[in-house]
């Protein structure tokens, strides 16, 4: 039987999530969009040929629901939803924080709900996306979800107490590796080389070092090892990232992003 597949609120991760479930094979007719914005429906439209609804009707027709609104609109998106999702529709949150219960309560009883932690990468199908059964999700449902985000990227089932850290590390994870990049090419240009250049250099080291821990089986310090060399370049650069504590901040900086998705829970933000 076709699946329906309905995005509600297509922003950033839901419109990375539906252009890679194109790019997978799904047919547009069999997905469905909602946007708070008329002018970003119809953008999704001429952009996907995907068929814009509203979000009740979404509710209706589509077997499969995901919400990808912000935290903080999602009570109200519930309040629209709850009257219109027969039990038996699949509800999939991509929202950070919010628990499988928090939907369970608002929507009829025994809905299955799935939690997934996705990231911007499904943009170039590099995902990871941590998903977590809620109360009445079987193993089909978990399969179906997987099916869905494993065309953009890696899956891995995580239990839901696990989900807030998820999301501090590959949920919010794209975003430090930026900004090591933007830093890095900013000592590129005090070292003296033109800002494009720097940006590439540092840019392809990340792509190499990334690739050589997906596909090398090392672990990171026999990497960093193998780097760095008795009284060579990078040991200089590796003191004084201790002494600027460097690591120090990113576990305090993850231990921030995990406290605040538990904060985001009530989905009032
Ligand atoms: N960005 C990221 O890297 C990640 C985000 N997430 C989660 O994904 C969710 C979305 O984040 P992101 O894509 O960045 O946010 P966006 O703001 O880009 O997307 C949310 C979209 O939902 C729309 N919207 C809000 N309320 C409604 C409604 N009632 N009906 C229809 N559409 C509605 C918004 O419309 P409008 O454009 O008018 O504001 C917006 O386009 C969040 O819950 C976040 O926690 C998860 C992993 C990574
Ligand atoms: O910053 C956020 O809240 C969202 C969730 C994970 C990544 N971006």
């Amino acid at each position: 039987m076709t699946q329906t597949v309905a995005v509600l609120g297509t922003g950033k991760i839901g419109e990375a999530l539906l252009s890679g479930m194109i790019r997978a094979g799904w047919r547009p007719a069999d997905l469905l969009v909602t946007a708070r914005r008329p002018e970003r429906a119809e953008e999704l439209r001429t952009r996907y040929g995907v068929e814009p609804v509203t979000n009740a009707e979404a509710a209706k027709r589509a077997d499969t629901l995901i919400l990808t609104v912000k935290p903080q609109d999602m009570g109200k998106l519930l309040d629209e939803l709850a009257p219109h999702v027969p039990a038996e529709r699949l509800v999939i949150s991509g929202a950070a924080g919010i628990p499988t219960a928090y939907f369970e309560d608002r929507l009829a009883p025994n809905t299955p709900v799935v939690r997934v932690m996705t990231n911007t990468p499904a943009l170039v199908d590099e995902a990871m996306s941590v998903i977590s059964a809620g109360t009445h999700a079987t193993a089909e449902h978990l399969l179906h979800t997987e099916e869905i985000f494993g065309g953009v990227g890696k899956t891995l089932r995580v239990p839901e107490s696990q989900q807030d850290a998820a999301t501090a590390l590959s949920g919010s994870g794209p975003a430090y590796f930026y900004y090591l990049v933007e830093a890095m090419t900013d000592a590129g240009i005090l070292l003296g080389l033109p800002r494009a250049q720097a940006h590439d250099l540092i840019v392809q080291a990340a792509i190499g070092a990334a690739v050589m821990l997906r596909d090398s089986g090392e672990h990171p310090v026999k990497l960093r090892e193998a780097v760095t060399s008795p009284a060579g370049t990078t040991i200089n650069a590796i003191r004084e990232l201790e002494n600027h504590g460097v690591r120090a901040a990113l576990i305090a900086a993850l231990e921030a992003a995990r406290d605040r998705s538990r904060e985001l829970a009530s989905g009032n933000g």
